[in-house]
């Protein structure tokens, strides 16, 4: 996983930065893409166990890997191209893309089957309040 690169920030929470990131492979015209989580090693212990669980999930990125130095934990997951529903909504309020009540309501279903996937592992998501 090592061949990764780390291009810039794309957001950041709780646990630390989260990376675009590129393979640069000099035998391919391609570029993999991945988004790259990294986390203080000494606080990573839920994210890896979490992530390992959710691997298969339809409803969650994909988990591609992890590594490790140190310091940082990183966890290599699929990069969401378009961001969130709620920056869907926003794009589509001031005119930078279209997006219809339909499908606002078809990725809302799709993130709580996501919430179910990671509910029926055992873990409650740490954004959920009750
Ligand atoms: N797989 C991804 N593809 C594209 N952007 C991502 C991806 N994961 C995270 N991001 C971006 O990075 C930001 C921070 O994500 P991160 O998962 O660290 O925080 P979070 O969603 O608040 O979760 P946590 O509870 O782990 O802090 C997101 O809001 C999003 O903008």
């Amino acid at each position: 996983m090592n061949q990764w690169k780390k291009l810039y920030v794309v957001g950041a929470g709780c646990f630390g930065k989260v990376y675009y990131a590129v393979m640069i492979d000099p035998f391919s015209s391609c570029a993999d893409v991945v988004a790259v989580k990294c986390a203080d090693v000494s606080r990573s212990s839920s994210l890896q166990q979490v992530s390992t669980t959710l691997k298969g999930s339809p409803h969650v990125v994909q988990f591609f890997g992890s590594d490790n130095n140190i310091q940082t934990y990183n966890l290599y997951l699929e990069y969401a191209s378009a961001g969130s529903l709620h920056d869907l909504i926003v794009h589509s309020k001031r005119g930078i893309l279209s997006i219809t009540e339909k499908q606002v309501g078809y990725f809302a279903y799709q993130l709580l089957k996501g919430i179910q996937d990671i509910h029926n592992t055992g873990w409650v998501h740490c954004d959920i309040m009750f």
